[in-house]
């Protein structure tokens, strides 16, 4: 017998498309996704900025925070790196119904669980942003030392030393923060964003 047996759901009174008129603007979800230290954080907190300074409400959902409250039950298993991905994806799907623009900054290493985000959000309002940047510079960086404690294994399963990270296939768009600058990426993304009408 299933557990959510008897479970029925709600309609909101007040629909996705109401408090995006109200807002005044769409809603819908960047996901990054990167090695660690191949800047999610540094380019969805800066993009953050400029779109509030545009007034388009918006929220980051970043890895190493949201693993200190509602995840702090999961760790770097393959399972638990899926269990943190569908969370993310249940509460940003919340996030876009608000009429809010999304911001995730977690590794997703798993080309599996990047689909299931996108089926979840739904695929018109999930855009992946592919942060490439290669392995040895993220090493290079190591701007939390994590790296040299992974090479020491001190890390068993750090991504990309001790367990894998798979690149998309087809991104939305990649952006290579070894070659550009902070600006010059968040600049490409807000063009592709402009260029969609989405903002
Ligand atoms: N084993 C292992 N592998 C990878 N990363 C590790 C690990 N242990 C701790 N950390 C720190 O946790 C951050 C990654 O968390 P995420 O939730 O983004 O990871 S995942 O998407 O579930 O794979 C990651 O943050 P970022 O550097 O911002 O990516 C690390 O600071
Ligand atoms: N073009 C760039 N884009 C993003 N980060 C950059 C760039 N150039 C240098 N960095 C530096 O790289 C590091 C990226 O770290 P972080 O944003 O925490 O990565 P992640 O969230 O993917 O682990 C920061 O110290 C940042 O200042």
């Amino acid at each position: 017998m299933s557990i959510q047996q008897n479970i029925i759901w709600h309609d909101s009174a007040i629909t996705k498309e109401d408090r995006r008129r109200q807002n005044g603007h769409h809603s819908f979800v960047l996901w990054f996704t990167g090695l660690s230290g191949s800047g999610k954080s540094t380019i969805s907190n800066a993009l953050a900025k400029e779109l509030y300074d545009r007034r388009i409400g918006n929220y980051v959902l970043d890895g190493d925070n949201i693993r200190n409250g509602l995840n702090k039950d999961l760790g770097f298993s393959d399972k638990d790196r899926t269990e943190n991905i569908r969370r993310i994806s249940e509460v940003s799907k919340l996030f876009v119904d608000n009429g809010t623009v999304v911001l995730t900054a977690f590794i997703s290493p798993f080309l599996e669980d990047r689909k299931k985000a996108k089926e979840i959000v739904g695929e018109d309002e999930f855009i992946e942003v592919f942060v490439n940047c290669p392995l040895e510079e993220c090493e290079k960086r190591d701007p939390k030392g994590l790296y040299i404690k992974a090479r020491n294994g001190e890390i068993p399963d750090f991504t990309g030393i001790g367990s894998p990270y798979e690149e998309p296939d087809q991104p939305d768009l990649t952006i290579e923060t070894s070659e550009q600058s902070i600006p010059a990426c968040v600049d490409t993304i807000i063009e592709y964003l402009e260029r969609r009408q989405l903002i």
